[in-house]
C-alpha cells in the first residue's frame, strides 16, 4: 500500500490538493488512515481540496445525469464512478477498500444467515438501506444493464456511502441534502472519531480540514461521520430520558439557507429564529444584502437514539 499512497500524494499534488503536516498510512483495523508528520498544533490546516477536484452531481458527465432522470445523487455518481474508466482515476481508486474488504464489513453484502444475527434496530437500518439500493439499481439497470452488472454498481454504490461527504454551494444551497453529497479524494481517507476530531469546513474555493488540537507524529487525526439519508434513527427501548443540545451548534446559514452542519452557529447571522411543530425558521443573510426566510425540519435531521438527541 505505501507505492500506491506515493502515487497518491503526487496525483493529489498535481491536482491541487494540499496536505500539510499529515500523510495517508496503512493501518491495522482500520483501512487506510491520516497521521500526523511532525507535531501538529490546534487550528492548523491539514487538509485543503479545491472544490473543482470534488466529484459532485455538478461536474458528472452530462449525459449520465440525463440518461438518469429522477434518479438519487447516490445512483448517479456511484454509475459514474463505475462508467468512468480514465487513467487518471487510477491513483485515488488504488486506495479504495478492495471489494472484498467491502463485503467483509458490510452486512448489506452478507449471506442471510449472518444477517439474521443482527440486531433489532441493524436489522431496521439495513432493511431501509436494501430497499433505496434496490431503488437506485432498478434506475440504473434501466439504462446501463447491458455494461454493468449489479455486483459492480453495489460495491461503486457501498464506496459512495462510506466515502461521501455533505457540501454546499452557493448553486445547490436549496436543493434537498441528499443531492449535496459529493466524493473527495484524500479527504475520504479520514477516519471517524466520536472525540478529538478535526472540523471540516468548505466554501465556494475549497474543502478544508482544520486541527482543534495538538497531535504528535504518528497520532492518527480523524474527522467526525454524520449520517446519511439512508441511516436516520434508530429505535429505541422504551423508557424516557431528557435530550438537550444547542441547535445553533448544529445548523448553519449557507448562503441565506438554513442547513445542517456541526458548528454552524446560524444564529450568528440569522434573526427572528422561531420553532413550530418540528420547523425552525429564521431569516437568514444571503450574503448579497438579502435575508429571504428560510426553513429547514428538524425532524429530518435529529432524532432520539436511546434517549438522546442527535443531529445527522
Ligand atoms: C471514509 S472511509 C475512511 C478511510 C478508510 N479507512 C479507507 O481505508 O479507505 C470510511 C470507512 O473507514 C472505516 N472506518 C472509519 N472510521 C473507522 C474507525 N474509527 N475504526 C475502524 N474503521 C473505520 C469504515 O470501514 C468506514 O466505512
Amino acid at each position: 500500500m505505501e507505492a500506491e499512497i506515493d502515487n497518491l500524494l503526487q496525483w493529489a499534488k498535481k491536482k491541487g490538493i494540499e496536505i500539510n503536516g499529515c500523510t495517508p498510512k496503512q493501518l491495522h483495523g482500520r483501512g487506510v488512515g491520516i497521521v500526523a508528520t511532525r507535531p501538529l498544533k490546534a487550528n492548523e490546516v491539514i487538509l485543503r481540496v479545491p472544490t473543482d477536484t470534488l466529484r459532485s452531481l455538478a461536474n458528472t458527465p452530462k449525459d449520465v445525469v440525463a440518461s438518469l432522470p429522477g434518479a438519487t445523487v447516490h445512483a448517479i455518481l456511484s454509475a459514474s464512478l463505475c462508467l468512468d474508466r480514465a487513467a487518471d482515476l487510477d491513483a485515488w481508486r488504488a486506495v479504495f477498500p478492495s471489494k472484498a474488504d467491502i463485503h467483509a464489513v458490510l452486512p448489506i453484502c452478507w449471506p442471510s444467515e449472518l444477517r439474521a444475527l443482527l440486531p433489532h434496530t441493524a436489522t431496521t437500518l439495513l432493511a431501509r438501506q436494501s430497499a433505496k439500493f434496490n431503488k437506485d439499481w432498478a434506475a440504473v439497470e434501466a439504462v446501463y444493464g447491458g455494461d454493468l452488472a449489479k455486483e459492480d454498481f453495489l460495491y461503486a454504490w457501498l464506496l459512495v456511502n462510506t466515502r461521501s461527504f455533505y457540501h454546499t454551494t452557493r448553486k445547490t444551497a436549496k436543493l434537498p441534502k441528499e443531492d449535496h453529497m459529493v466524493l473527495q479524494p484524500v479527504a475520504d481517507l479520514f477516519n471517524h472519531s466520536p472525540t478529538g476530531w478535526c472540523a471540516g469546513a468548505f466554501n465556494e474555493d475549497a474543502f478544508t480540514i482544520t486541527t482543534q488540537e495538538a497531535h504528535e507524529p504518528g497520532q492518527e487525526l480523524f474527522i467526525k461521520y454524520g449520517s446519511h439519508a439512508n441511516g436516520g434513527c434508530g429505535d429505541n427501548n422504551g423508557g424516557l430520558a431528557y435530550g438537550y443540545f444547542e441547535l445553533n451548534t448544529k445548523f448553519a446559514n449557507i448562503f441565506g439557507q438554513l442547513s445542517r452542519q456541526d458548528g454552524g452557529y446560524f444564529g450568528h447571522s440569522c434573526q427572528n429564529i422561531r420553532y413550530d411543530n418540528g420547523v425552525l425558521t429564521a431569516e437568514c443573510g444571503d450574503g448579497n444584502g438579502g435575508t429571504p426566510t428560510s426553513s429547514i425540519n428538524l425532524n429530518e435531521h435529529i432524532c432520539n437514539v436511546n434517549g438522546q438527541l442527535e443531529a445527522f
